[in-house]
């Protein structure tokens, strides 16, 4: 065959493949009461419409608040083959995801890298016991219990004391504080904590970090596995980042399996040996084991607990971590409330103690300023996307098996029918008419149903337990002569502040 008669020859099967494809989006049988949405391309959907936005400054969020004024606060998109609904308000979001059917997550690009299914990619029986899994052995560890505030205390100071070394002089805190909150994750799965100084730790969070944005605004190339084969350079880093991480989470594994007492259980990845071990036993052909609690979970394998290890501490670190910053950043932009924060902790605890969880029924204007920087830095504005297992109907509508569903918590943050002036940042609205701190349940940074964040009564105590501390002991002040602040954020699978310098000054 000539070369000219080759490319005639592909081109003749990509011709064929276009029109197949457009007579399918043409004449497939359409299901009926699917959510409206705007108008879609062919083959392409609704990505030229992101895309762009994107490329004019906007945020996906922004885009699909705009959308849902016009089309409600269900609608639909089309990313290529795949149906999105976005889901904007309270009612729909607690509906889809109280839903048995709308509880699975789409393919992962990171399992697909790693062919591992951790807790937050697993869906149907292996999601159930997964997740009963992690919060058994969290709850174990004493993880949301009120002891486990002294782990989080223990951080915190050796924070605390690394911001004191500064002496009042400007500093990025982004990698002190994901030192520090990984930290607490990590003597909970690895059993150990990790020194500022430890090179090798530092090059994993920056590389997650790295990640986290590489990903795209709302994490949106996380739920594209089929990126892996792309040759690009962004797509490259992230594929070799994954797997980076990954590594020294195999490594901190195997470290663990050479040491292993099963009758000294000290953290995670130890019991999770203990359980694959039990595993092996219940195979098929093994000697019967006395263990019935691991034979019931027929699911659990190796790979699924390294990615579930993996999860737990990417989702434990960057998440939690990011939070603080934006909390610092607020308390330097409004130094009135960082002064009546401090007044509140002052007249609660005194000066000759730090704060402790038994304060907080007490510090309801700390606690009203966490929820409201919670509300509008809003960490995870798409939070993560949930699939449809069957065609499932919802508030009127039909969502087709397969369907992604997207939840958008920035516009529910923003509601303006929940939170009057939205876009003031204004801790007073979560104060009742006693001074009482009162969570609206439309306030959901943690998302609610069946798939709701496993680490929710952790981040709540650590941000308590960081940010009283810091407040306590510091005042956060704008350096001079700094760059101007700024409250936009920037998007990844979290939204995080811009990179900014702050000065820690020790407080008598
Ligand atoms: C301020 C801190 C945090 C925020 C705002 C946050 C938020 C979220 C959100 C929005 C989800 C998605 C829920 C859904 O799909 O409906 C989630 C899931 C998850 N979070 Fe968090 N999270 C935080 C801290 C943590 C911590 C400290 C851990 C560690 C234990 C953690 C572990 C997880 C896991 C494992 C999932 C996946 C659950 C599943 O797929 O079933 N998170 N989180």
């Amino acid at each position: 065959m000539t070369l000219s008669n080759f490319f005639l020859d592909v081109r003749t099967v990509l011709l064929g493949l276009f029109i197949l494809l457009v007579l399918r989006w043409f004449f497939k049988k359409p299901i009926r009461n699917l959510p409206p949405g705007p108008w879609r391309f062919p083959i392409l959907g609704s990505a030229p419409a992101i895309v762009s936005a994107v490329w004019r400054g906007l945020e996906p969020h922004d885009l699909f608040v705009a959308y849902a004024a016009k089309y409600g606060p269900v609608f639909r998109l089309k990313a290529f083959t795949k149906t999105v609904i976005v889901l904007s308000d309270y009612p729909s979001i607690k509906e889809a995801f109280q839903h048995p059917e709308l509880s699975d997550r789409p393919n992962t690009l990171i399992s697909a890298v790693t062919k591992t299914n951790g807790v937050v990619s697993a869906s149907g029986e292996l999601m159930i016991e997964l997740r009963r899994f992690c919060l058994t052995v969290l709850r174990s560890f004493g993880v949301g219990k009120t002891s486990f505030e002294e782990k989080i205390g223990t951080e915190a100071e050796e924070l605390m004391k690394e911001m004191s070394s500064f002496d009042g002089k400007p500093f990025n805190p982004k990698r002190l504080l994901s030192n520090a909150v990984s930290n607490v994750i990590c003597s909970v799965i690895f059993g150990k904590r990790y020194e500022y100084t430890d090179q090798k730790f530092q090059n994993l969070l920056d590389l997650i970090s790295r990640n986290i944005k590489l990903l795209g605004a709302g994490g949106v190339f996380f739920f594209i596995p089929g990126l892996r084969y792309l040759p690009f350079g962004k797509f490259k880093q992230m594929i070799s980042n994954i797997q980076e991480s990954e590594k020294f989470v195999v490594d901190i594994i195997e470290a663990h399996r050479a040491e292993f007492d099963p009758e000294n259980l000290k953290d995670f990845v130890d019991v999770y040996l203990k359980e694959s071990q039990q595993n092996l036993n219940n195979e098929p052909g093994a000697p019967t084991s006395k263990s019935s609690s691991s034979a019931a979970r027929s699911h659990l394998n190796d790979s699924n607990f390294v990615g579930t290890i993996r999860n737990l501490f990417i989702a434990g670190s960057e998440t939690t971590a990011t939070t603080l910053q934006w909390c610092l950043l607020y308390m330097m932009m409004f130094p009135e409330i960082q002064h009546r924060v401090q007044a509140e902790i002052d007249a609660v605890v005194g000066r000759n103690r730090l704060p402790r969880m038994a304060d907080k029924r007490d510090l309801n204007f700390t606690q009203a300023v966490i929820w409201e920087v919670q509300r509008l830095a809003c960490i995870a504005p798409l939070g993560i996307p949930h699939t449809a297992a069957s065609d499932t109907h919802i508030h009127g509508f039909t969502i087709p098996k397969g369907a992604i569903l997207v939840p958008n918590l920035w516009a529910l943050f923003r509601d303006p029918r929940v939170y009057p002036e939205p876009d003031r940042f204004n801790p007073e609205r979560f104060l009742d008419s006693a001074g009482k701190a009162v969570k609206p349940d439309e306030l959901v940074p943690f998302s609610v149903g069946r798939r709701s964040c496993i680490g929710e009564h952790l981040a709540k105590m650590e941000l308590l337990i960081f940010f009283s501390y810091f407040l306590h002991q510091f005042t956060f002040k704008k350096p001079d002569n700094s760059p101007p602040l700024s409250l936009k954020g920037k998007g990844g699978i979290t939204y995080s502040p811009e990179p900014f310098e702050l000065c820690a000054v020790k407080r008598e």
